[in-house]
């Protein structure tokens, strides 16, 4: 057998939907497969599917025998009790572990449990986040990533070439315990959805029990029946704007939090950081909602439902009535309703092209400047542009009943939106604006004072003593928290800091 051909054999021990799967697809991929079986005899696969007649049907030893690179295609429960007596004939192998837990854990993984089984063989932890199902059927797959972990880096690259065989992304996760993380990948549920969708469902029922209170309670403005869409309706739009808001919101907040730390060194606090990170989310919800507020807006658009946008429906029919009578009545919108519905459109659509970029095909066409612009300006606009729509609705009433101005749903929902776009003006203004860009170029505030206070030329136990280049990694400020005997210190990595006393330094240069 050629060299080549042996360095594209590969083995898979199991025969489940997962290890046909597998198999079928490196078989179309150009390897030579061999299934490892208990009982390889009973075994007719080109049964089930006839693209596996080629495959080879061997036991679990000689399958083990035959390749260097191996697929561990089992439930992890099995694993122990089929790989304990090939233990010796494994060594100085690749070993795929591809199985899934029922629950995540952050204390071990299964592919560092199989490690312990097998210490002298490499295992790698790949191919888990693929089901079955888009591994047979799914060839098209260029843009599904294979997430790959193992203590040698030979059998990482390796893997990696045959997931780039396979028409997959592989992407290196590094040493085997980042199997944990890539274990969890599969069980995940969203999680970033959870806190954004949270927040919207709480906005929302604020927002509702206020409508209730406003129009029933305080005041009988309207029926029951019309809780559905009328109410909902204003529910679903104050909800959308309070959400585009707080989108916008967490740029102006980690701006402010880099102008008070003087630095863009200091790690966010985690509430703002989850913020920053859920922008995507709160984005997509406010549009989502925005779009059942067009929807239901656009169904009930009349002038019984919409009475201020239209002229009065009122009829005068006159006492003395004798003769036929017949009255035309303009239906049109008036000037409010016309100016509203513009804004309110304009609006919409920007939100729609925003919308647009989050999609990874268009994402992948922008630089970071057109990214930018879509994700600031545009999502500025269009917050300005739903304020507006707001403006143009509320404005006459706030004007003629100031008295009743905290009662009205167009003011009460326009005050964040207005702090949001008040904060992004003032930081748009040029002296800001520099002073923003000097500290996201790297810039400190404190640089200054650290050079005086902070530079030691002193090591101690994997740290260094702040000095100009550490302290560019760090906040000085943090650095120079240290009391006045203690010496401010970071690891080499740069991502902790310690205040260590003079007798405790090892080695002075
Ligand atoms: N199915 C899927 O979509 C995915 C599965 N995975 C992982 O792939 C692995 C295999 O999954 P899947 O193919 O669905 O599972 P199956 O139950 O369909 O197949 C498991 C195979 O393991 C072999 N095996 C070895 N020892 C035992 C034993 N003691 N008891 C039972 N079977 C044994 C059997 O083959 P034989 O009888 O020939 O020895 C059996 O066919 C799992 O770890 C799973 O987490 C990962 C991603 C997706
Ligand atoms: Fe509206």
């Amino acid at each position: 057998m050629s060299r080549k051909e042996q360095r594209r054999r590969v083995g898979i021990l199991g025969t489940g939907d997962f290890s046909r799967a597998l198999a079928k697809r490196l078989l179309f991929s150009g390897y030579d497969v061999i299934l490892g079986s208990r009982k390889p005899e009973k075994k007719a696969m080109s049964a089930i599917d006839q693209c596996l007649c080629n495959v080879q049907f061997l036991s679990v030893e000689e399958c083990i025998k035959s390749a260097s690179i191996i697929f561990l295609a089992v439930h992890f429960d099995n694993v122990k009790e089929l790989l304990t007596e090939h233990v010796v004939k494994l060594e100085g192998k690749i070993l795929i572990d591809v199985s899934n837990r029922d629950r995540p854990s952050s204390v071990t993984s299964n592919a560092e449990l199989v490690q312990k089984m097998v210490p002298r063989c490499k295992v790698v932890k790949a191919f888990n986040v693929i089901s079955a199902y888009a591994m047979e059927n799914d060839y098209n797959s260029s843009s599904k990533q294979i997430f790959i972990s193992s203590n040698s880096e030979e059998a990482r690259d390796k893997v990696a070439n045959i997931a780039k065989d396979m028409n997959f992304r592989p992407v290196d996760f590094g040493g085997l315990f980042a199997a944990r993380r890539i274990e969890k990948h599969p069980l995940r549920l969203f999680p970033e959805w959870r806190g954004p969708l949270g927040f919207a469902v709480g906005v929302f029922n604020v927002w509702l029990l206020f409508l209730i209170y406003i129009y029933y309670i305080a005041d009988s403005l309207y029926k029951w029946e019309q809780l559905f869409v009328k109410v909902l309706n204003k529910a679903f739009c104050l909800t959308g704007i309070t959400t585009l808001s707080v989108t916008y919101l967490a740029s102006s907040f980690a701006t402010v939090f880099q102008i008070y730390y003087g630095t863009k060194h200091i790690r966010f606090s985690r509430w703002l950081d989850k913020w920053l990170k859920n922008r995507k989310q709160l984005g997509l919800i406010s549009f989502a909602l925005i779009s059942i507020h067009v929807i239901m807006s656009v169904l009930t658009m009349s002038p019984t439902y919409f009475s201020s946008w239209y002229p009065s429906t009122a009829i005068t029919v006159p006492a003395n009535l004798t003769a036929p009578f017949q009255l035309k009545q303009g239906m049109w919108m008036n000037w409010k309703g016309e100016a509203a519905c513009l804004v309110g459109i304009i609006a919409y659509v920007v939100l729609c092209c925003i919308c647009a970029t989050t999609f990874p095909s268009v994402t992948d066409t922008l630089n970071w400047r057109e990214w930018r612009f879509v994700q600031s300006k545009m999502g500025h606009a269009a917050l300005l542009l739903s304020v507006g729509h707001v403006l143009v609705m509320g404005l006459p009433e706030w004007l003629s009943k100031p008295q009743i101005i905290f009662k009205s749903i167009t003011f009460m929902c326009s005050i964040l939106p207005w702090i949001t776009l008040l904060l992004k003006l003032l930081f748009s203004l040029p002296c800001v604006d520099r002073y923003v860009m000097k500290l996201r170029k790297g810039w400190e505030r404190h640089e200054d004072k650290c050079k005086a206070d902070c530079v030691r030329p002193v090591k101690h136990e994997g740290y260094v003593a702040i000095d100009m280049n550490a302290g560019k990694r760090m906040s000085c400020q943090d650095a120079c928290a240290c009391p006045d005997d203690k010496i401010p210190m970071m690891n080499i990595g740069g991502s902790d800091c310690a205040c260590a006393s003079d007798d405790l330094v090892l080695n002075v240069p």
